[in-house]
């Protein structure tokens, strides 16, 4: 097989070769119109990732770049068989599910004097120690426990050797680019390659690498380390809420006989052809939505807060999945259980 594609041109080459998922127009340009009306709000900025989120670390230290990285390591596969019955986590008087259950698990850690963003502790930390930490307040454990432990042990070694146990020493090494450091964090760690094939072409979706790239800027508040020249190279984050919510909002279709498999709760590989339709599609919409949002912007000479990029389209739209729980009920996610996403 020839070279290994980037996550843009992956999705535009799924896009124009997908069977049954399919990108709607005016479903596009209608989600286009929606965040153009939050242009210039609160959300579509790069501080909103601290406002908005109170479990997101409020400091811009090298702590609070190595909280990103041990959370954007784990950052995969949270959903549960029912919604009902799923892993929860209780933190500060609150109840906190799916990715914002580890968030809040990583924060209980550090108040109970455990030091889970230290790659010298999770180089070695042990399968139980990882249970405990990332243990439930329900009798549904958090998917993949042992992955996590193995991916923990993996990497904070790594981090030790090459960047003398700080992702921060990583992020130096990127000159301010965040496609450097995009692929320095793809060739230094295993479990962020998040590779597959289709029509017997390498494709990328670097899901998890994609958005610690993202989390970095944000922490950093797209300032000093954190001040990447070319960040608005990053795409979405192809995961498995932004496909839900595509297709609630009409910008994204399915056939009929695939949206019947994801309502009967079908597992969908990593790497099948209807599963990397589905994340390839997502990701090539929102470039679209993207497009839309800054002509209309440019024509209606509309006030921005800074320059929209994918990052924040995802972000926004990701918050949004989770603030329409109950409205997108009727629409399926796709169930993929793996580490990358
Ligand atoms: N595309 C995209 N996928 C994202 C995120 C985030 C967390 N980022 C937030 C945190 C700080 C920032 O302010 C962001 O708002 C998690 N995920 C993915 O979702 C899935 C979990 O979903 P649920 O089961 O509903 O919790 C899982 O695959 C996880 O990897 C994002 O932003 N974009």
């Amino acid at each position: 097989m020839d070279g290994l594609l980037t996550p843009r041109e992956s999705a535009e080459f799924i896009a124009e070769n997908s069977r049954d998922v399919f990108i709607d127009g005016g479903g596009v340009r209608r989600v286009a119109e929606l965040l153009l009306a939050k242009a210039a709000g609160p959300e579509l900025r790069v501080g909103a990732w601290k406002a908005l989120h109170e479990l997101n670390p409020k400091a811009a230290d090298e702590a609070a770049v190595n909280w990103v990285f041990v959370t954007d390591t784990l950052n995969f596969s949270f959903w549960s068989e029912s919604d009902e019955h799923r892993c929860l986590v209780g933190y500060g008087g609150k109840t906190y599910s799916g990715y914002w259950s580890l968030c809040a698990a990583v924060n209980r850690a550090l108040e109970e004097g455990i030091p889970i963003t230290s790659a010298s502790y999770y180089a070695t930390v042990t399968l139980d120690e990882v249970r405990h930490i990332l243990r439930s307040d329900t009798d549904v454990p958090m998917p993949l426990i042992e992955e996590r432990h193995r991916i923990l042990n993996e990497t904070g070694k790594i981090l030790l050797e090459k960047f003398e146990g700080s992702f921060l020493n990583c992020v130096r090494k990127s000159d301010k680019s965040a496609q450097k450091l995009l692929h320095l964090v793809v060739e230094s760690f295993p479990s962020y390659r998040d590779v597959t094939q289709f029509e017997g072409k390498r494709i990328s979706f670097y899901k998890r690498a994609q958005i610690l790239v993202a989390d970095t800027w944000s922490v950093l508040e797209g300032k000093g380390d954190g001040c990447f020249k070319d960040i608005s190279r990053i795409t979405m984050f192809a995961d498995y809420r932004l496909p839900q919510v595509l297709v609630y909002l009409g910008a994204l279709k399915y056939s009929d006989e695939l949206l019947e498999k994801l309502l009967k709760g079908e597992v969908l590989s990593y790497g099948n052809r209807q599963e990397v339709e589905i994340r390839g599609c997502s990701l090539w919409c929102v470039e679209l939505i993207r497009d839309c949002l800054l002509e209309l912007t440019e024509k209606k000479d509309e006030k921005t807060s800074g320059e929209i990029n994918s990052i924040l389209l995802d972000y926004f739209l990701w918050d949004y999945a989770r603030d329409h729980r109950e409205d997108m009920k009727g629409i399926p996610f796709h169930r993929t259980r793996c580490i990358y996403y």
